[in-house]
């Protein structure tokens, strides 16, 4: 069985989306080879080129002992640690993947990026959209057709000049959530504790990219919350939990296991509530047509009636956006309020910048957003020591590639070790510490910009990464301002895990004290 496990894998490759299934499944059978002595990744006298054999190695039995004896099969982020420290910045994984962990060696990997940058193979991603008709969206698209996808997509959300033209309707997304603050608040024995606000975050990116994608309202931080958006969120769950299951077991067992079942029926929720937003989008742009009206609008309208997407394209794609623009940008936030409450200096400091930098009763427009140094670093440092996309993957297609002195063939997959990378000591002194100031522009030295890339590089990087900065922005904006944050006493400690993206370890609580500043 492991054997064939092993083979069965071998071609797969990590992505992150993909995700954490394929990449703990690429570490989980990662080689059956010897490993190599450690030493041999740093040795520079060498006669003849170093390559993929001369690579420290990590052995199959050592991986399941590691994830299933020693318990890091949802803690990946910290065996990215614990292996740098056995294997160094450079290591095999056996299935032919390569794992780096330092900034250097990251960016000689994306500075090698080719025109059509790959991250691996989406097939169990695709399997659902083939079964369907749909189209691949940015996620499962590969080549010229992912490129000319892209171009698509870019337009009207990459740019920041793009992003800024939302800030109206993210910052009436953000009203809306702190008024669900007061009410959740109101609702506390003690008045001000909101409990759960990992979830309440993801109401909160929900209806924000929601807001952005359908230019529709859903309703996810009104008092009841619409049952098919508590549909679409469990879809997303259940889509996930099962991938593993689905990669591990054979193909002829999906219809004997119920893995496979679960696993389809997670993508038809997703895809049902993408779909049900895309056609009403569809019939009231028919109807404008209908009555000689201007078609104007934002995203969606753009997609549908700019672009040469089919209808069935147009579904693949924001089906992809959507499920990538919730769990990262809410966790994130989580991790940030998490940080700000434990470092009560910090969030002084944030909120003397809050406080001053607009007038009090002025709600900040995204461009007076983006002039607010420490409330960026907060963000940038916060994303720094909770990668939420704790690894990703590049694989050089087309060409030979020489990654810290080591000869690689092409097709050969690297695995980017994120969260070994931005808590790389000499990058980031004192790595577990949160520390904005490392990256205000004051003076200092800056760190190497390779050492936190949260949103991928270059032209294969996040699509939504200004509109997920925009909403973060505005939304620790509005939170610092109104409530000073405090830990809840009876949490204990708080740790991550690895589960796709990188989520706390339970419930969050948090006080919010109110500041009395605005009604
Ligand atoms: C804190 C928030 C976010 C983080 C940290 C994040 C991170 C990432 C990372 C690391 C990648 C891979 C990039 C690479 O391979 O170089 C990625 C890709 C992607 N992200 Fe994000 N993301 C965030 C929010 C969003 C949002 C809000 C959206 C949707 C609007 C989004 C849509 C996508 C898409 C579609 C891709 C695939 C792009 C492609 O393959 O062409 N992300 N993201």
């Amino acid at each position: 069985m492991a054997a064939w496990l092993s083979r069965s894998l071998k071609q797969k490759n990590a992505s992150w989306l993909q995700p954490c299934p394929t990449a703990i499944a690429q570490v989980w059978f990662s080689g059956m080879g010897r490993a190599s002595s450690a030493s041999g990744a740093l040795s520079v006298f060498q006669d003849k080129p170093r390559t993929v054999e001369d690579l420290p190695r990590v052995t199959f039995l050592e991986m399941i002992y590691r994830m299933v004896f020693q318990g890091f099969y949802n803690r990946i982020h910290e065996l990215q640690i614990y292996e740098k420290q056995l294997y160094g910045p450079i290591y095999r994984d056996g299935l032919k993947s390569v794992s780096v962990n330092t900034p250097k060696l990251l960016e000689e990997i994306m500075r090698n990026d080719e025109k059509f940058p790959c991250r691996g193979d989406m097939s169990l991603w695709k399997d659902y959209r083939d079964m369907r008709g749909f189209g691949y969206g940015p996620f499962t698209e590969e080549g010229e057709k992912w490129y000319n996808l892209r171009m698509m997509l870019n337009k009207r959300m990459l740019h920041p000049k793009d992003s800024v033209q939302y800030g109206g309707v993210i910052n009436d997304v953000v009203t809306d959530f702190t008024k669900r603050m007061y009410y959740l608040r109101q609702c506390s024995p003690t008045g001000d504790l909101v409990t759960d606000v990992a979830n309440e975050l993801y109401q909160f990116s929900l209806e924000g990219i929601a807001s952005i994608l359908f230019e529709t309202r859903l309703g996810c931080l009104e008092k009841e919350i619409p049952a098919g958006t508590q549909d679409f969120i469990n879809a997303i769950a259940q889509m996930f939990s099962n991938s593993m299951a689905v990669i591990v077991t054979p193909k002829w067992s999906r219809n004997l296991l119920p893995y496979w079942g679960r696993y389809i029926a997670g993508w038809e929720g997703i895809f049902n509530f993408a779909i049900e937003l895309i056609d009403k989008k569809m019939e009231d742009i028919q109807q404008r047509v209908d009555n000689s009206q201007d078609v104007e609008g934002e995203y969606l309208t753009y997609l549908l009636s700019n672009t040469q997407m089919s209808t069935k394209d147009v579904y693949g794609s924001i089906a992809e956006l959507l499920l990538a623009g919730v769990d990262t940008t809410s966790n994130t936030l989580t991790w940030t309020l998490h940080l700000l409450s434990r470092n009560p200096h910090i969030q002084d400091r944030l909120y003397e910048e809050v406080s001053t930098s607009v007038p009090a009763d002025h709600i900040p427009s995204a461009a007076e957003i983006t002039q607010m140094p420490y409330l960026k670093a907060v963000i940038k440092e916060a994303l720094r020591m909770y990668p939420v996309v704790l690894m990703n993957a590049r694989i050089f297609t087309e060409k030979n590639v020489v990654i810290g002195g080591y000869q690689f063939p092409k097709k050969t997959a690297f695995m980017l070790c994120h969260y070994a990378i931005s808590h790389d000591e000499d990058t980031f002194p004192e790595p577990f510490t949160f520390k904005p100031e490392r990256w205000l522009r004051d003076g200092r030295e800056r760190p190497n910009p390779f050492g936190s890339i949260p949103f991928g590089f270059g032209v294969r990087g996040c699509v939504g990464r200004r509109i997920a900065e925009l909403e973060m922005y505005l939304v620790l904006f509005r939170l610092i301002r109104l409530f000073e944050i405090k830990p809840d006493p009876a949490m204990g400690e708080l740790k991550a895990i690895s589960r796709t993206v990188l989520i706390p370890n339970q419930q969050v609580n948090l006080h919010f004290v109110d500041r009395g500043c605005e009604a």
